[in-house]
C-alpha cells in the first residue's frame, strides 16, 4: 500500500442511454487491469464493475445496472431508483454520449443525474464515438452548447474504442477524487476468482434480460466448477425468493433461462479464454434475503 499524501482514490459511476459505449469506455480505462472483486468487497455498498489502480490513483467502477437493461422504453420508477441509488455515494459520475447526439433519452438520463451545481458531485460528461464524425468541425459548437445548457464538471470528446484522450479523461477524473489511501488493496482485486466471475456473469445476464424487479430479488450461486481438460465445467443456481419468479426467470418453453444460459456461457468464454460447459437451474428458496444463514452461504455477511 502507498503512504503518499497525494494518493486519490474513489468511486465513479459511468452512466448513459444503452448503446452509448460505457462498457467500451470502462473495459478500455481498466484495461488489462480490469478487475472484477473478490466475493468480500461484494459486501460493501457498490456493486463493483472494475478497478483501476496506478501509482497515483485508484478507480473504482460501480455498476448502475438500470442502464444496462435493454427494456430502454420502460425507464420507470423502480430502474431510475436503482440507477440514483447507484449515484448516491460515488465521488464522480461520468455521463457518455455519442458526439453530435443528444437526443430525449439522454435528457432522461440527465434529469436522473445528482444536481450539477453541488460541488460535491462532478458531473463530467464523456463525449464519444468521436472517431465517427467525418466532419470534425462540428464537434466544437455541439461542445460548447452542451457547456452552456449544463453546469458539467468537465466536457471530454474521447473514443473509447480507439483509446483516444483517455489518458486526459483519467486526469481529469482523478482531479475530482478525494484524496485516499487506494480503498482496495491490488493484490486482493487483482485476485480474480474465476467462480466469482461465473457468478457475476450469469447475474448480469438477469439484469440485461428480465424486467427491472426480478434481479433485485434473484442471487446465483456456482455449485461446481471444474475443469475437465481445458474445458471449465460450471453448474450455476439462481435462486428466487418465489414460485412465481422462477417461471418467470425460466420463461415459456425455458426460452429465457436458455438465453440466460447461452450468454453468460460466451461470455465466460471470452474471460477465460477457453471453452466452457454452463449448465444453470432455477431454484426457489422463500425468504433467503431475510435468512442470514442463506444469506451467509451465498456470500453476504
Ligand atoms: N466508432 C466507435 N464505436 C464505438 C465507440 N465506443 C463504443 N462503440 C461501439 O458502440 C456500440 C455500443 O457500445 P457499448 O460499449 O456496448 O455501449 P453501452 O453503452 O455499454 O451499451 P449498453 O450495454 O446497451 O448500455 C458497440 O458496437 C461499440 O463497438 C467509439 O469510440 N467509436
Amino acid at each position: 500500500m502507498t503512504t503518499d499524501p497525494d494518493y486519490r482514490s474513489g468511486y465513479v459511476a459511468i452512466v448513459g442511454r444503452p448503446n452509448v459505449g460505457k462498457s467500451t469506455l470502462l473495459n478500455n480505462l481498466v484495461g488489462q487491469k480490469v478487475s472484477i472483486t473478490s466475493k468480500k468487497s461484494q459486501t460493501t455498498r457498490h456493486r463493483i464493475h472494475g478497478i483501476f489502480t496506478d501509482a497515483q490513483s485508484q478507480f473504482i467502477f460501480v455498476d448502475t445496472p438500470g442502464f444496462q437493461t435493454q427494456y430502454t422504453n420502460r425507464l420507470h420508477s423502480t430502474m431510475n431508483r436503482a440507477v440514483i441509488q447507484s449515484m448516491r455515494d460515488v465521488d464522480v459520475v461520468i455521463l457518455v454520449i455519442e458526439a453530435l447526439r443528444f437526443d430525449d433519452r439522454d435528457k432522461l438520463v440527465v434529469k436522473l443525474l445528482p444536481a450539477m451545481d453541488r460541488p460535491d458531485k462532478p458531473v463530467i460528461l464523456v463525449v464519444n464515438k468521436v472517431d465517427r464524425l467525418a466532419d470534425k468541425s462540428r464537434l466544437l459548437p455541439f461542445l460548447e452548447k452542451m457547456a452552456k445548457e449544463y453546469a458539467f464538471a468537465a466536457i471530454i470528446p474521447v473514443s473509447a474504442e480507439k483509446g483516444t484522450q483517455l489518458a486526459d479523461l483519467i486526469r481529469t477524473v482523478r482531479s475530482y477524487l478525494p484524496q485516499n489511501p487506494p480503498l482496495f488493496d491490488e493484490g486482493e482485486v487483482t485476485d480474480r476468482s474465476e467462480q466469482f466471475i461465473a457468478a457475476e456473469l450469469v447475474r448480469e445476464k438477469l439484469f440485461r434480460l428480465l424486467g427491472e424487479e426480478i434481479p433485485y430479488s434473484t442471487s446465483v450461486i456456482i455449485d461446481q466448477f471444474t475443469m475437465e481438460g481445458e474445458l471449465r465445467k460450471i453448474h450455476a443456481s439462481i435462486i428466487v425468493d418465489k414460485t412465481n419468479q422462477k417461471a418467470i426467470v425460466i420463461g415459456k418453453d425455458g426460452e429465457k433461462l436458455k438465453l440466460i444460459a447461452t450468454q453468460a456461457r460466451k461470455d465466460m468464454e471470452q474471460n477465460f479464454g477457453g471453452k466452457v460447459y454452463l449448465k444453470v437451474w432455477v431454484k426457489v428458496k422463500s425468504g433467503w434475503a431475510d435468512d442470514a444463514r442463506a444469506l451467509k452461504s451465498l456470500g453476504y455477511e
